[in-house]
């Protein structure tokens, strides 16, 4: 057999990181992978020059992870077809809002027995149907999708902290090549059959960080932030064994995709420190997201509406009274002091 060609689509803060530890890999385990790595970067000018070009002359993304190496073999390019061109390992590691867009580029150009990673978090709803990304992934390229999540700040993975994720694979070999690209010492990768709830904590706790953030906004303190931490886990979990029948329980308790995701999101996520500052300056997460985040992507407010959209059509939304007050503050005048009042 062949190597394995891996190619990595989105360049984000996460997409730059875990392109880095891909690319170191890639080099390491020769023997699996081919050792170049493409990297599909949206266009865009930064001071004048190609992200593009500045990535592949300098190997560092200025915009969205400033100040990390990435290793050569990484190779920014900026269409998204010939990025993917001969690879037979995909990683999808964009905001969930771009995902249709390059779906409906690649859509018939991919080769059957193509693998395919997820690290997206969301969800993807349409009235009444909830579907995982990885699922839509696998449907509409007809490759074998498995996900990745984990309590993974990206900033703190770029720099070699300490830090674990989880796999979640449809078969276990697809499961252990995914493990091959991207485990190092510190950064430790479990694999666990469990695609759906790998991506639904993924998605859901980025809901329960925006929670966390409006505590930190009003001030509430650390009690407070630990219940809405438990409360949201527990709306996580329901939600998933509600709506989904494959689901484990083990993985929200166990591994990082679950509990430890949770936490780190609440404690240092960029859902978490907007909120703050929506509750502290009263301006729209819109606004907030330009002035604070560089470009960077706000998901936890948009999961928040996705699921509100969702659990309405199923008429379920007393049973999720967390989520629905995040929707109704975020997404309407409800007063963000009406935070616990449903709980
Ligand atoms: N950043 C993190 O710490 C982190 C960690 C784990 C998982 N994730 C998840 O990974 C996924 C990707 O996040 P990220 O941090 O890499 O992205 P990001 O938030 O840094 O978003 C910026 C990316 O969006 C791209 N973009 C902007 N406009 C676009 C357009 N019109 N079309 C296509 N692309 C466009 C930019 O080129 C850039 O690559 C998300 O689902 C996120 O929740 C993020
Ligand atoms: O910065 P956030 O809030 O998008 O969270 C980042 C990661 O999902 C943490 O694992």
């Amino acid at each position: 057999m062949g190597k394995e060609r891996v190619a990595i689509i989105g360049s984000g803060n996460w997409g730059s990181a875990i392109a880095r530890i891909a690319g170191q890999n890639a080099k390491i385990h020769a023997d699996v992978f081919e050792e170049r790595v493409p990297i599909w970067v949206f266009e865009e000018q930064v001071d004048g020059k190609k992200l593009t070009e500045i990535i592949n002359t300098t190997h560092v993304n200025a915009k969205y992870l400033p100040g990390i190496k990435l290793p050569e073999n990484v190779v920014a390019v900026p269409d998204v077809i010939e990025s993917v061109k001969d690879a037979t390992a995909l990683v999808f590691v964009l905001p969930h809002q771009f995902l249709g867009g390059v779906l409906q580029s690649l859509e018939g150009k991919i080769e059957k027995g193509v693998k395919a990673i997820s690290l997206i978090k969301g969800v993807d709803v349409e009235g009444s149907d909830i579907h995982i990304y990885a699922d839509v992934i696998e449907k509409r390229l007809g490759v074998s999708c498995s996900a990745l999540s984990g309590a993974n700040i990206a900033d703190e993975v770029a720099i070699d902290k300490f830090s674990e994720t989880t796999v979640g694979y449809r078969k276990k070999e697809e499961g252990e090549l995914w493990q091959r690209l991207f485990a190092t010492p510190n950064f430790r990768v479990n694999i666990v059959a469990d695609v759906a709830g790998v991506s639904l904590c993924g998605a859901l706790k980025n809901i329960v960080a925006v929670a966390a953030g409006l505590v930190d906004g009003l001030e509430y303190g650390n009690n407070s932030k630990a219940a809405i931490m438990r409360i949201g886990l527990i709306e996580m979990k329901n939600f998933c064994l509600e709506f989904f029948d494959d689901v484990k329980v083990e993985t929200f308790l166990e591994e990082s995709a679950g509990v430890a995701d949770l936490i780190t999101s609440c404690l240092g996520g960029r859902n978490r420190k907007t909120a703050e500052a929506f509750v502290k300056t009263k301006k729209p997460f819109d606004q907030l997201e330009k002035e604070m985040l560089n470009g960077q992507k706000l998901q936890g407010i948009h999961t928040a509406k996705d699921v509100h959209n969702f659990l309405h059509s199923r008429n379920r939304i007393e049973g999720y009274p967390l989520f629905e007050t995040i929707y109704q503050i975020c997404w309407h005048d409800t007063p963000v002091d009406k935070l616990t009042a449903r709980l």
